[in-house]
């Protein structure tokens, strides 16, 4: 029998299939009140601070959604809004020592680091995951604020959205996941405020490890700026989360 979430994703991506508008418009980008739930916006649909090229691309991958064969990922700044309670618990009593650790606090304050910069600052992206061929393509937007040699993009910024769509590729291909190992060969510097595609691809699964490789380009495939490989470790090889039903169907409570 179909869980709630899973019978809940089922019937978004049923959504997508027949062409209906995302379940949240993407409404005005605006600065949140400190009132409201920053986990309420949905930053994998388009904003204002979207180049017109984005926006194209966003189209064009939304339309291969419509069979199926592609999903489109929708991304908070919480991992707590994410119905992902179970996932925190499982996450802490597994590193018990390090959990003692953790600032219980601050922890309210938690925010995805690629969600945490103001619009169109930081990391733009969308993700769009191919179940049948166990791919992710990100597509990025990069904004003034991960400058590092100047007039290009950092190359930690680059790690952390390849960290991001590997890792995100990983989960939803094996479940809950941490990076254990990261190989990156920064191939040609990526100019400032360019849009590029990540392309991830699971390569393979070895009991607990999945490994996942990825490349970076231009949006004309004519420029291969990075390539990757990536290992992660499940951490739940008996205990199922249907974590992609969790990722598929993560929209907050309307
Ligand atoms: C609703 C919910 C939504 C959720 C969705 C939203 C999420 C929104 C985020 C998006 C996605 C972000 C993605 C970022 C993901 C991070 O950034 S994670 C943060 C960075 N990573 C870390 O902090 C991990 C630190 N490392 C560790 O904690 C531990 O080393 C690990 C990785 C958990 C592994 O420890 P362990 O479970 O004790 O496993 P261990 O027995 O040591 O190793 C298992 C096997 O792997 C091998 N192995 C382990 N490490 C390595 C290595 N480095 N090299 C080679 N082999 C290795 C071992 O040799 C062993 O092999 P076998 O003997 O079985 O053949």
């Amino acid at each position: 029998m179909l869980g709630r979430c899973a019978a809940r994703a089922l019937g978004a991506l049923r959504g997508l299939r027949e062409g209906a508008p995302p379940a949240r418009s993407p409404g005005p980008s605006r600065r949140l009140l400190s009132s409201e739930k920053v986990s309420e916006k949905d930053h994998s649909l388009p904003k204002p601070c979207w180049s017109k090229d984005m926006r194209l691309l966003f189209d064009q991958f939304m339309k291969k959604c419509e069979d199926g064969s592609w999903i489109h990922l929708p991304s908070y700044e919480d991992i707590a809004t994410q119905r992902s309670q179970d996932f925190s618990t499982f996450i802490h009593a597994y590193f018990p020592t390090a959990s003692e650790q953790i600032n219980k606090e601050k922890l309210s304050q938690g925010r995805i680091f690629t969600r945490s910069f103001e619009d169109g600052l930081g990391f733009e992206y969308v993700m769009f995951y191919n179940d049948a061929e166990k791919r992710i393509v990100c597509v990025f937007q990069g904004g003034p604020h991960l400058q590092g040699m100047p007039g290009f993009f950092h190359g930690g910024a680059i790690a952390t959205m390849i960290d991001a769509t590997v890792g995100m590729n990983a989960i939803v291909s094996g479940g809950i996941v941490m990076t254990a190992n990261l190989n990156i060969n920064f191939k040609r510097p990526i100019p400032l405020c360019s849009i590029v595609l990540i392309n991830s691809q699971l390569d393979k699964i070895e009991g607990r490890k999945l490994l996942v490789s990825c490349n970076v380009q231009s949006v004309d495939e004519k420029i291969l700026y990075t390539e990757a490989t990536s290992l992660f470790i499940k951490l739940n090889p008996e205990k199922e989360f249907h974590i992609k039903e969790l990722v598929l169907n993560s929209a907050p409570p309307a």
